[in-house]
This record gives C-alpha cells, sequence and structure tokens, in this order.
C-alpha cells in the first residue's frame, strides 16, 4: 500500500502537486491520467523518491519513504519506470534483467514468457535495442523490481497494442498478488479498460477518483479532464 499525505512536489521549491492525500492499495491498478503538464510525471517521481518533495510524507506499506531517496524506495521494493525507460545500454538484456531482480523475489508472472525481447535477443547490448524493445526490458526490470509497487510512466509507449493488452493482464496478475500498479499515459485507452481505478490530474491535483467500471459506464467525466 501507497499513502501519501499532505504532499507537495515540484521543482526548486515551488509546488506543481500540492495538499496531496491519496491512498492506493495492494492489488489495485490505478490509471493516472491528465493532460501534458498536470503534474503526473511529477507525483510518480516523487513517490519513487527520484524527486524529493517539498513538504508531506509517502509511505510504502506504513514505512515512510525518504524524500529524495530512490536507492531507499527501491531497497522497499518499489518501482519506478521513467519514460526513457532507464535500461543500462553497455548491459545486454539478460545482465539488465539480472541487476533489477530482487533476491528472495519470484514475481508471479514469468517476464521471459511475456516479452519477446526477452527471449529473443538475451545477449544483445540494450543499445542495440529499438526503443520498443528497450520499453519491453524496462517494463521486465520493473516487474521484477516491484514486489510492493509498479510505477510506469508513459506505458504504452513503443509497444504494439497486442503486447499492451498483454502486459495489463500481467499487471492485474501481480496486482492480484499484492502489488500496488500505477500507470500513467497520454491515451486513457486502452487503460480504461483494464484498470481498476482511474485518476485524472489537471493543474496538479486529483480531480477525479473513480473505479473504473464507473468510468467505462460514463466515460464523459474523464474526457472533460483530457480534452485540450
Ligand atoms: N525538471 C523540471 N523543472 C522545472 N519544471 C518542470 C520540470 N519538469 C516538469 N516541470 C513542470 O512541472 C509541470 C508538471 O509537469 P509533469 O511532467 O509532471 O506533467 P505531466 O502531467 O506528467 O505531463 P507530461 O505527460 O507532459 O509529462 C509542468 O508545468 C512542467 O513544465
Amino acid at each position: 500500500m501507497i499513502e501519501v499525505n499532505a504532499l507537495a512536489a515540484g521543482y526548486d521549491g515551488i509546488p506543481v502537486v500540492s495538499h496531496l492525500d491519496l491512498t492506493l492499495a495492494a492489488g489495485e491498478v490505478v490509471a493516472l491520467l491528465g493532460r501534458n503538464g498536470m503534474g503526473k510525471t511529477t507525483m510518480m517521481r516523487t513517490l519513487a523518491g527520484h524527486l524529493p518533495s517539498i513538504d508531506g510524507d509517502v509511505l510504502l506499506d506504513g514505512s515512510p519513504l525518504r524524500s529524495g531517496r530512490a536507492d531507499l524506495a527501491a531497497r522497499a521494493g518499489m518501482s519506478f519506470l521513467p519514460d526513457d525507460r532507464g535500461v543500462f545500454p553497455r548491459l545486454t538484456v539478460a545482465e539488465n534483467l539480472a541487476l533489477a531482480r530482487r533476491r528472495g523475489y519470484q514475481p508471479p508472472v514469468d517476464v521471459v514468457a511475456l516479452f519477446p525481447v526477452i527471449r529473443e535477443r538475451m545477449n544483445v547490448n540494450a543499445q542495440d535495442l529499438s526503443g520498443g524493445q528497450k520499453q519491453q526490458v524496462g517494463l521486465a526490470r520493473a516487474i521484477l523490481a516491484g514486489e510492493k509497487a509498479i510505477l510506469v510512466d508513459e506505458f504504452s509507449q513503443g509497444l504494439q497494442p497486442s503486447l499492451v493488452r498483454d502486459v495489463l493482464a500481467a499487471f492485474h496478475e501481480i496486482a492480484r498478488a499484492g502489488v500496488v500498479i500505477v500507470l500513467v499515459d497520454q491515451s486513457p485507452q486502452p487503460l480504461v479498460e483494464f484498470a481498476t481505478r482511474v485518476l485524472a490530474m489537471d493543474k496538479g491535483a486529483i480531480v477525479l477518483d473513480s473505479p473504473a467500471a464507473v468510468v467505462r459506464e460514463d466515460p464523459q467525466a474523464l474526457l472533460d479532464f483530457l480534452v485540450v
């Protein structure tokens, strides 16, 4: 579970996101949506310690995470996949995966079976992969490292549509095993179709927080926050 209390996040002491209170439970697959520049990336980077918070607290399974300490958040079992995919370019796919693996943790899905690049290009350096293949390696790393939470920015970027669906189905399985999943994407589909909960951000605030089933029944409420 991730708990966020009165969080303020931003740059150079100037908040982009403020007064944020949120609880994300294990088992949830959360779609975090909103127009460009509304604060989604800032929020996720702050949760994962990649950006120091300005104020407030983030707790993972009840334990406070130290602001700006991505290393400690990762050690506690939170994985964050940034939009540049953060793979090590000079290491092979196999080495990239080995570094992400957590001792004593076996994810509930088999990443080798899920991602074609891992089956086919295991000994290739990450720098020689296409953007979509790097994305697959990044997602596999996030799954191997995210024992408690997996946060993914620009989720579907570079992924073929069939794989988007396979990975979303895998995230459901991982969530059911007790992990919090948070996915950001530019396009609401197919996240809304697969998520259990939808959050929309507008100007640094959560303006919609709804079970995904409700959004699927009445998409207009969400679209109001997504249309430019
Ligand atoms: N490194 C930075 N320094 C200063 N301001 C930044 C920085 N990164 C983002 N911002 C600003 O913070 C605000 C929120 O940006 P953020 O990237 O969190 O939005 P977003 O909702 O994730 O949008 P996008 O999908 O375009 O990334 C924007 O006004 C943006 O210009």
